[in-house]
């Protein structure tokens, strides 16, 4: 466990995902992926849903943060939001298991204290708290989660909106907390990546700058056609 965190430190960790829909949907590509991400120096994966974990763990080797981003009625809590999925991604292979924990409602009436008490009747497994504010890092570290990661500052209604990352978040959590702070969320240059570590980060998750080129192409696409459009006078 100690070992695994102690690997992660001053580290990059890439976020592998696509979607159902998606032309890059499928374990495989995922594996692929990873594999990149790996020859490119990554040190973990952070990756979604069972099949992926387990693909993404034989493929490449590397560590893997796994969760299972699902939704439930009645609830807004989507990343690994039930202890059985907790449960199901570490079946799947995963070395840490990351779960959104904000104070939001849960799923079936389950609460977080019940999930940390249900993943911790078996000993050694790391668990990741998904945060969006410093008071729910606080908590999440009483309760006894391993890592705090800032994966949610932003999508919450309650946390500030913004295009770039929550450095204030890192910084805040990293002088709260005893625990590695996680900076994820929106960093898309390495520049912003440095600064993650200057702010406090032990480890940064990069994602969408790295394995989503649909999302960047847009972004480019996008930039061009406002480019033409001035260009021309429209
Ligand atoms: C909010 C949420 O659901 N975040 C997800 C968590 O796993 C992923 O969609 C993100 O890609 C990941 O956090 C990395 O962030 P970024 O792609 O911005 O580098």
């Amino acid at each position: 466990m100690e070992k695994l965190l102690e690997q992660l430190k001053g580290q990059l960790i890439v976020s592998c995902q696509a979607y159902p829909g998606e032309a890059l949907y499928g374990s495989h590509i995922m594996a692929a992926m990873a594999n990149a991400a790996k020859d490119g120096g990554a040190a973990a994966i952070r990756a979604n849903s069972p099949q992926d974990v387990t693909a993404i763990k034989e493929g490449c080797g590397l560590p893997v943060i796994g969760i299972w981003k699902r939704s439930y009625p009645g609830s807004d809590v989507y990343i690994t939001p039930c202890l059985s999925d907790a449960e199901l991604i570490f079946a799947a292979g995963a070395d840490i298991v990351a779960v959104d924990a904000t104070g939001r409602e849960r799923p079936g009436g389950e609460t977080l204290e019940g999930l940390v008490s249900g993943i911790r009747r078996q000993p050694g497994r790391l668990l990741m708290a998904d945060v969006s504010t410093v008071e729910e890092g606080i908590a999440a570290a009483a309760l006894g989660f391993d890592l705090i990661s800032t994966t949610l500052s932003g999508y919450t209604p309650y946390s500030p909106k913004s295009d770039g990352p929550d450095f204030r978040l890192v910084a805040e959590l990293a002088a709260a907390v005893q625990v590695p702070v996680i900076a994820e969320g929106r960093i898309h240059t390495p520049g912003e990546a440095a600064e993650a570590f200057r702010a406090g980060a032990y480890a940064v998750v990069v994602g969408t700058a790295i394995t989503r080129p649909h999302t960047l192409t847009e972004q480019f696409a996008r930039a061009i056609l406002g480019a033409g459009s001035a260009r021309d006078g429209r």
